[in-house]
């Protein structure tokens, strides 16, 4: 997608087709994981706009449209062990505008429709956050529930639906006719099943939405049975049938008939009252109980709209105004220090929980004490929380005018929160860090690195493990791993016989790895898995490292000094050398048998062209050089049109205006490191 920079009116069609392969896939991939796995891994105005510009494109280069483009189907396959229904009348997707002045355009063309006399009067609804549901009654009673699937094949959750109290099960009038509606789940039980996933260490839910939708697909009613699920119903395709001529009055009978339908709705005429509604539920979407995420404008009159038809993927007779990315008033509660491996001591601010587009956010990475002064941000502040690249939560600004009359500047600690050791910044760098060796916040950072995919790769052993293995002090350092007993895990919290054994299988496993692994495991400054395995490759055996100087290991190529020397001072210290004779003793394998560190080829890395350029805060160039190519990344020098992303710290100089002229996607520190965070 080199070309996104370029706006859609000045592509060439060559420029056009080159784009349009990958964007459609990047399109469909998003919905696979939104519509199918109830798990997107963006936000929705990022896809918005990528799905926007694939409009614009086919628009503008008929030719390039093809039946299975993403702009042309709705929503998912009905993929998952679900029965499949055919949807006879088909259930459409909506079109969707992002400003009052679009909407009136849309307005303004449908009125000028030459086939259609269309009145200009509208219903408004909210639009709420859940997945449509189709509820079929066969002579009053309801014989089947499903989703929309891929519009003209859905999954059949009658048994789920009958779980749902505002479901009625049977009419006051023997109708046989099909309502539809929405599912949704309360802002409020949306986050207590997360805050229970959470205990329970189940992936959460990234928002209302995919939460209603993986609560009703599910295979065992029961399992939706004690999920808070709700409805709000607000179509009849076949309205002659309820003896109704307008949508309001559609939802007045859809309400008399006992189901449950949002009381919100008004019939506007022009645009005043329009932007009214619009501006009045704008503002009072967060008292609402259910998310919502925009305002829906039908025709009012059915007949009107059922002249006005559909396209294949939308109703002509109706639209979604879309609101803007969210920004939330909070209040600073605590600022929360924490220690990362390499003794990194980071700031969190800690707020009153907010809901910001979609999710209840309680904490913001300060990053580092600097960016803490340039905010000034300080206990019992107002701030505006947003999310930056539509997915980190940062605090935008304080509200200065709240701010409390004794408030005081905010005191960044001097010493370490985990080991009480006096905090330093090293040459220069903007990060605080605690030095002591035996920090145990650090050492169980450590612990974990150790443990993880591209080190030793020992399955099960998590951070809540770890933390209690060290609780129980079973361990003090990588090499008490290996000594661990069945009996003592036995004594862990929720550790079974099999918990058991297969840890102490994985671990067992893990001394037979190639000793990069174990190098790039042991957490050595600078030293990323890539470096490791090229250091291993040269020297083959662990032993042999050990006794090389400096300049033979920045020798190596592809190693530079930093490196180097880092690696010889690590090997220098006592500790260390007592360390590497027990895992020995412990019979790890210190010989090279060719890489076996994985690149990861699932990751959204692989494949991008990346430039860092500037000075890089959390972290060095090569951390995050090393951690991009072991992501499958290819790490370059300079900034072409070829460049996918740019990744620019500090006084970022001629790569970043480069990249800026070209149009090339940029990204700040913080943005990569939570990508990073997000890949673990
Ligand atoms: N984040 C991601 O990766 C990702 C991927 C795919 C789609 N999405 C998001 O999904 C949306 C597109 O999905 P879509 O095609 O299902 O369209 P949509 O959900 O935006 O709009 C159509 C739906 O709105 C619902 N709706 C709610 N209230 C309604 C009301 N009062 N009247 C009528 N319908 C109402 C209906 O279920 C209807 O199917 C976009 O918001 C997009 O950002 C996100
Ligand atoms: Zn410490």
């Amino acid at each position: 997608m080199d070309n996104q920079s370029i706006p859609v009116a000045q592509l060439t069609l060559d420029q056009a087709k080159e784009e349009i392969g990958p964007l459609r896939k990047q399109i469909a991939q998003w919905g696979k994981e939104y519509y199918e796995q109830d798990s997107p891994t963006v936000e929705d105005y990022v896809y918005d706009r990528q799905y926007q510009r694939l409009v614009q494109i086919e628009q503008r280069f008929p030719e390039l449209q093809t039946p299975d483009s993403p702009t042309q189907q709705v929503g998912g396959e009905a993929e998952s062990q679900l029965t499949k229904v055919r949807h006879e009348i088909p259930m459409l997707s909506m079109g969707d505008v992002f400003s009052i002045e679009e909407l009136m355009d849309f307005n303004h063309r449908q009125q000028e429709n030459r086939d259609v006399d269309v009145e200009a009067e509208y219903n408004l609804e909210l639009k709420i956050d859940g997945l449509s549901l189709s509820l079929v009654y066969e002579n009053g009673k309801l014989v089947q529930g499903s989703t929309r699937g891929n519009g003209n094949i859905g999954e059949d959750v009658t048994e789920n639906v009958r779980t749902i109290k505002s479901v009625p099960q049977e009419l006051p009038e023997p109708l046989s006719v099909e309502f539809r509606g929405e599912c949704y789940m309360p802002k409020e039980s949306f986050a207590k099943l997360n805050a229970q996933r959470e205990d329970d260490g189940q992936p959460i839910f990234a928002n209302p939405r995919n939460a209603a939708a993986g609560s009703l697909r599910q295979l065992d009613p029961k399992v939706t049975a004690k999920r808070d699920l709700d409805t709000f119903m607000y179509y009849v395709p076949e309205y002659q049938k309820l003896g109704v001529t307008t949508q309001a009055e559609a939802l007045d009978r859809m309400r008399e008939l006992g189901f449950k339908v949002n009381p919100h709705n008004r019939v506007v005429h022009n645009r005043q009252e329009i932007e009214d509604y619009i501006n009045e539920y704008t503002a009072k979407r967060d008292q609402l109980a259910y998310g919502i995420d925009g305002i829906v404008e039908k025709v009012n009159d059915l007949e009107t709209e059922e002249a006005l038809g559909n396209t294949v993927k939308v109703p002509r007779w109706e639209i979604a105004y879309k609101f803007p990315p969210e920004e939330q008033p909070t209040i600073i509660r605590d600022i929360e220090w924490t220690v990362g491996r390499t003794g990194n001591v980071t700031p969190t601010a800690v707020m009153d929980p907010v809901q910001l587009a979609g999710t209840t956010v309680s904490r913001a990475s300060l990053h580092n004490p600097d960016y803490l002064k340039e905010k000034d941000v300080r206990l019992g502040d107002t701030v505006y929380l947003h999310k930056a690249g539509d997915i980190i939560p940062e605090i935008s600004k304080v509200n200065l005018s709240k701010r409390p009359a004794d408030s005081e500047p905010y005191q960044i600690p001097t010493k370490c929160p985990a080991c009480d050791s006096k905090l330093v910044h090293l040459d220069d760098e903007v990060a605080l860090r605690c030095i002591n060796p035996m920090c145990p916040a650090q050492i169980k950072e450590g612990l974990a690195h150790f443990a993880s995919r591209n080190a030793m790769d020992i399955g099960g052993l998590g951070p809540k493990i770890i933390e209690q293995l060290w609780d129980k002090k079973l361990i003090h350092d990588v090499a008490g791993l290996y000594a661990l007993t069945e009996e003592q895990l036995l004594t862990l919290d929720k550790f079974g016989e099999k918990s058991a054994t297969n840890l102490l299988t994985s671990i067992n496993n893990s001394r037979n790895n190639s000793v990069e692994r174990l190098l790039f495991g042991l957490g050595i400054r600078h030293v990323g898995a890539k470096a490791a395995r090229l250091i291993m490759a040269h020297f083959n055996d662990l032993d042999q490292l050990m006794g090389a100087s400096a300049d033979e290991i920045s020798a190596v190529d592809g190693i530079g000094p930093t490196i180097g020397e880092s690696v010889e001072t690590y090997f220098a210290n006592e500790q260390v050398q007592s360390l590497i004779e027990e895992l020995r003793q412990s019979g790890l394998n210190f010989t090279y048998l060719g890489s076996t560190t994985p690149v990861d080829e699932s990751s959204d890395w692989n494949g991008k062209r990346v430039v860092l350029t500037g000075k890089l805060v959390e972290m060095t160039r090569t951390e995050a050089k090393d951690w991009l190519e072991a992501h499958g990344a290819k790490v370059t020098g300079s900034v072409s049109k070829k460049t996918d992303i740019v990744i620019a710290g500090e006084k970022a100089g001629s790569k970043l205006t480069k990249a800026q002229e070209l149009g090339v996607d940029v990204w700040d520190e913080q943005r990569f490191s939570q990508a990073m965070k997000e890949e673990q």
